[in-house]
C-alpha cells in the first residue's frame, strides 16, 4: 500500500497518513456559502481535495472513503442577496448550488460522499450548543449565545497564536453580550423577516462556525482523518471549530490532519468577492477554456503555494492535453504508474506527479499515461469532447501563406492583417516566422467563425 505523507497545518509537520480506520477513511472539507456564481479561487480546494479524493480512494479502496463537503445555505450574504432581489432565499440557494454542481463537475471534481445542506441540520447544532452551555463553554446572553474563548486552553494553537495576540491584531466586534472581545457566535436571535429556527434561546439562526462542528459531528463522528479548506479559513473559522468540537466531545479528537490550501491570487492579492478581483469557473468555460484545461493549470501548482491564473499556463495546459489525448486515443487498460502514486502520495505533489506524466508520454506507455493521467481526473472520456474538435486548418494555412509571399514583393500588408484579425476572431493562434504560417486552434475557437476564402 502505497504511504501516503501530508503536511498537517496543525502539527506544522509532514506526517505518515494513518487512517484511523482504513475501512472508513474520512475527510471533511468546508463548501461554499450559497448565493453566488463560484469564482476560480472557490474552485481551487475543489480540485485540490478531489484529487486527495481520487487518491485516497486508489489506496484504500472506492468505498472505503467518505468525503463530506457542505454547503452553508443560511448567512447573512444570502439574506442581504434576497432582500436586494425580492427572491425568496430558497430559490437563491437552489439554484446557486446548481451552478456549483455543473462548475464544479466540468472541473472534472467528483461528488463528494455526502454534501449537507447547513439548514438540514439546525436541531444538530441546537443539541451541540446546548452541551457547550451544560459544559461551561457557553454562556446565553440577549438572545445570542457565544463561545467562552477562555474556557479552551488550547484556542488558538491552529493558527499560533494567543488570545491576547488575537485582540490586539484583529478587528473583532466588541457588544456589550460579550465577555470576551474573542468570544463568537453560536447563535444569534432572528427578526421576523429573518430566517429562523425555534431553539432554547428564543427564534434565532446558528453562527458559521457551528454549522461544520455539527454537520462533520454527525456525518464522520467524533474523530476522523483529514479536515481541509482554504487558508483563510484557517483563523478564525477552523480555530473556532476545533474550540467547539473538542469542548463538545472531549473524549474525540476532532480532525486529526489539518489541510490549507494557499490562495489563487490576482496580482499578489487573494481573488475574492469582497476585493472584486474576480471572475468565475462559467466565465471561464463561456470564454472556452475547457474544463479539463482548467483543472491542468491548478494542478501544476503545489496547493500550499500561491498560484495566478494565466492565459499563457491555459494555452500549455490544451497544448499538452490535446498531445495526450491523441496519444491515448484507443489505449488498453492499464494500470497508474507507480511513479505517479508515489509523486500524489509526497503530500499531493500534482506538479511532480504531472512531470511523471511527461515522462511517460515520452516513453510511448499510452495505457500507463491514460490511468494515470485519470487518477487526476485528466483525460476522462466525458470531458473529452473539447479535443475532438482537431479541425483542419491547412486551407487557412496555405491561404495566409500566399498572402504573405504576395505581402513581401508588394511591400503592404493590409491583407495579412485582415486575415489574421479574422483568424484570431475565430479563435485560432497565429503564429509566423521564417519557418512559416502555423495556426492553432485556441480557446474558444468557432470553426463556423473562419473567414471564407
Ligand atoms: N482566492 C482563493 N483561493 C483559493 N481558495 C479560496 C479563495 N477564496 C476563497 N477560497 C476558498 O473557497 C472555499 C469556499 O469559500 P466561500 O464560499 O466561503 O467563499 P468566500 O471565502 O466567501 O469567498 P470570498 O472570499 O471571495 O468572499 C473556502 O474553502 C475558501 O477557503
Ligand atoms: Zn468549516
Amino acid at each position: 500500500m502505497a504511504n501516503i505523507r501530508l503536511y498537517n497545518s496543525k502539527t506544522r509537520a509532514e506526517e505518515d497518513f494513518v487512517p484511523l480506520d482504513p475501512a472508513n477513511v474520512r475527510m471533511y472539507v468546508c463548501g461554499p456559502t450559497v448565493y453566488d456564481r463560484a469564482h476560480i479561487g472557490n474552485a481551487r480546494p475543489v480540485v485540490v481535495f478531489d484529487t486527495l479524493f481520487r487518491l485516497l480512494r486508489h489506496v484504500y479502496g472506492e468505498r472505503h472513503v467518505t468525503y463530506v463537503r457542505n454547503f452553508t445555505d443560511v448567512d447573512d450574504k444570502i439574506n442581504a442577496k434576497a432582500s436586494e432581489t425580492g427572491r425568496p432565499i430558497r430559490d437563491i440557494t437552489d439554484e446557486t448550488i446548481r451552478w456549483y454542481h455543473e462548475d464544479m463537475d466540468a472541473l472534472g471534481a467528483l461528488r463528494p460522499s455526502q454534501e449537507p445542506r447547513a439548514t438540514e441540520f439546525i436541531g444538530a447544532m441546537i443539541g451541540m450548543i446546548q452541551g457547550l452551555i451544560d459544559g461551561g463553554h457557553a454562556y446565553a446572553a440577549e438572545g445570542h449565545v457565544l463561545f467562552d474563548v477562555r474556557s479552551y486552553a488550547d484556542y488558538g494553537k491552529l493558527s499560533g497564536r494567543s488570545i491576547d495576540d488575537m485582540i490586539a491584531g484583529a478587528r473583532v466586534e466588541v457588544a456589550p453580550y460579550k465577555r470576551d472581545p474573542m468570544d463568537f457566535v453560536l447563535w444569534k436571535p432572528s427578526t421576523d423577516d429573518l430566517p429562523g429556527w425555534d431553539s432554547p434561546w428564543g427564534r434565532g439562526r446558528p453562527g458559521w462556525h457551528i454549522e461544520c462542528s455539527a454537520m462533520s459531528h454527525e456525518l464522520l463522528g467524533e474523530s476522523f482523518d483529514i479536515h481541509g479548506g482554504g487558508i483563510d479559513l484557517q483563523f478564525p473559522h477552523h480555530e473556532n471549530e476545533i474550540a467547539q468540537s473538542c469542548c463538545a466531545h472531549p473524549q474525540g479528537g476532532f480532525a486529526k490532519v489539518w489541510m490549507h490550501n494557499e490562495m489563487l491570487q490576482v496580482e499578489g492579492k487573494k481573488m475574492s468577492k469582497s476585493l472584486g478581483n474576480f471572475f468565475t469557473v462559467r466565465d471561464l468555460l463561456d470564454q472556452g477554456y475547457p474544463g479539463e484545461v482548467i483543472r491542468f493549470v491548478y494542478l501544476g501548482t503545489h496547493y500550499t503555494k500561491p498560484m495566478d491564473w494565466t492565459h499563457d499556463k491555459a494555452m500549455q495546459a490544451e497544448a499538452t492535453l490535446r498531445k495526450w489525448r491523441g496519444l491515448t486515443a484507443g489505449a488498453g487498460a492499464g494500470v497508474a504508474a507507480p511513479e505517479v502514486v508515489a509523486a500524489l502520495s509526497d503530500d499531493l505533489n500534482t506538479a511532480g506527479a504531472i512531470a511523471e506524466l511527461h515522462g511517460l508520454a515520452s516513453r510511448g506507455d499510452a495505457a500507463g499515461l491514460l490511468a494515470s493521467a485519470q487518477m487526476l481526473g485528466l483525460l476522462l472520456p466525458e470531458m473529452g469532447a473539447w479535443a475532438e474538435l482537431s479541425f483542419d486548418l491547412a486551407p487557412w494555412v496555405n491561404h495566409l501563406t500566399c498572402l504573405r509571399a504576395e505581402a513581401m514583393e508588394s511591400k503592404s500588408f493590409a491583407l495579412v492583417d485582415a486575415m489574421k484579425a479574422a483568424l484570431t476572431a475565430a479563435g485560432v493562434e497565429v503564429r509566423m516566422s521564417k519557418a512559416g504560417v502555423e495556426l492553432l486552434p485556441g480557446p474558444g475557437f468557432d470553426a463556423d467563425k473562419l473567414p471564407v476564402l
